[in-house]
């Protein structure tokens, strides 16, 4: 099939890389220096899916209507990418892999075919332009809203599953939230330059993610969602994590940090920190902190690690755990 991958970077050179690999015809667009690599010798996968050389077609723009399209960029860039590739996409099925709970609503005000949200519960970053490497596997989501999946997202599920571990759910919407709550991990390497595994291994900053991580499950709890399973992260889990007293919440983290294994897993908030680039922040933590005012109420842990993501993002110093500690005070 002919695929475009808009936004070859961790996750979309991941992706393209995959599906070159099962067979796919498949075009990328990217930028800088990126795009460059790309362009001279391919994308290289490396990592826990292993390895392959995709020699794939790669520009700024796409240069034919294909009949699938994966959007892969962060939250932010999202309606530059569709409106720059507007002629090729036009009526084309489009999955948006994208983290926090608008992807692909906001899609659809640029986008005239059907669009398809996607969850990648799986971890990968870009060691140096050109490369995709995989860091900890898992599955691709598709769906949209509460309701079963449609025709589209079923369609592009098989397709996708040609490729890596793909599901078309129902509840998406639900699913969506669960992965919102793993992405109160985001932050805190974002915060601190260490990796999700240090951070959860740190017992103030595993408190304090704990703490966030139980703002966001009240918060989802009050505005009705039905939170959906994600591999291990079923709505059990997340009722321990939400409600059982602390030491248990804390000791599910600490394996959540073990089970990410020995390679270190940075997320892709510090990702963007390292390249000097804004984060997601305000689409992860800060999606909680106005879904909590919308309902008249307040998320403070949240509101603390998203202004602090923001302050290293403009001044470029990661913050000590005895920092962090001290800004974000728990009760
Ligand atoms: N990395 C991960 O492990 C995971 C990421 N996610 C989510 O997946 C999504 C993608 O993240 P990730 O792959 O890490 O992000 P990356 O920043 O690594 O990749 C996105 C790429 O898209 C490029 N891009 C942005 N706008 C355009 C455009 N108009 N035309 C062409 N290329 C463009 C960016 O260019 P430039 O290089 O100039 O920035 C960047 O290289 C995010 O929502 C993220 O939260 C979800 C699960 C895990
Ligand atoms: C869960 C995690 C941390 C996996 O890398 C992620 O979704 C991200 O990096 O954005």
């Amino acid at each position: 099939m002919d695929v475009a991958v808009i936004g070859a970077g961790a996750i979309g050179g991941t992706l393209a890389a995959l599906l070159d690999r099962a067979g796919h015809r498949v075009e990328v667009t990217a930028r800088g220096e990126r795009l460059a690599a790309i362009a001279a010798d391919g994308i290289r996968l490396t990592g826990r899916w292993g390895e392959h050389r995709a020699r794939v077609a790669a520009g700024e723009r796409l240069t034919a209507a294909p009949e699938l399209a994966l959007l892969c960029v962060k939250a932010q860039d999202e309606l530059g990418a569709l409106r720059a590739n507007e002629p090729a996409l036009a009526g084309v099925p489009l999955v948006v892999v994208q983290n926090g709970l608008d992807g692909a609503d906001g899609a659809r005000s640029a986008h005239t075919g059907p669009a398809i949200g996607a969850i990648a519960f799986f971890s990968a970053d870009c060691p140096v332009p050109g490369e995709a490497r995989v860091l900890v596997p898992g599955t691709l989501y598709l769906g949209s809203g509460t309701a079963p999946p449609t025709a589209e997202a079923a369609e592009a599920a098989r397709v996708l599953s040609t490729a890596l571990p793909s599901r078309a759910v129902a509840n998406f919407a639900g699913c969506q939230w669960t992965k919102l709550v793993v992405n109160q991990i985001n932050a805190m390497p974002a915060i601190t330059g260490l990796s999700v595994q240090e951070t959860l291994a740190e017992p103030r900053l595993r408190r304090i993610i704990l703490a966030s991580m139980r703002e966001a499950i009240r918060t989802g709890r009050r505005a009705g969602i039905a939170f959906g399973s994600l591999e291990g992260m079923t709505p059990l889990a997340l009722g321990v994590l939400g409600s059982a007293p602390a030491p248990v919440g804390s000791t599910l983290l600490r394996l959540m940090g073990r089970r990410l294994g020995r390679e270190p897993v940075l997320g892709s908030t510090l990702q963007s920190v390292q390249r000097g680039l804004a984060t997601e922040i305000d689409h992860l933590n800060g999606a909680i902190v106005a879904r909590a005012r919308a309902l008249g109420a307040d998320a403070p842990v949240n509101a603390a690690m998203t202004e602090l993501v923001h302050e290293v993002e403009r001044d470029h110093r990661f913050r000590t755990p005895h920092e962090v500690a001290r800004r974000i005070r728990l009760p």
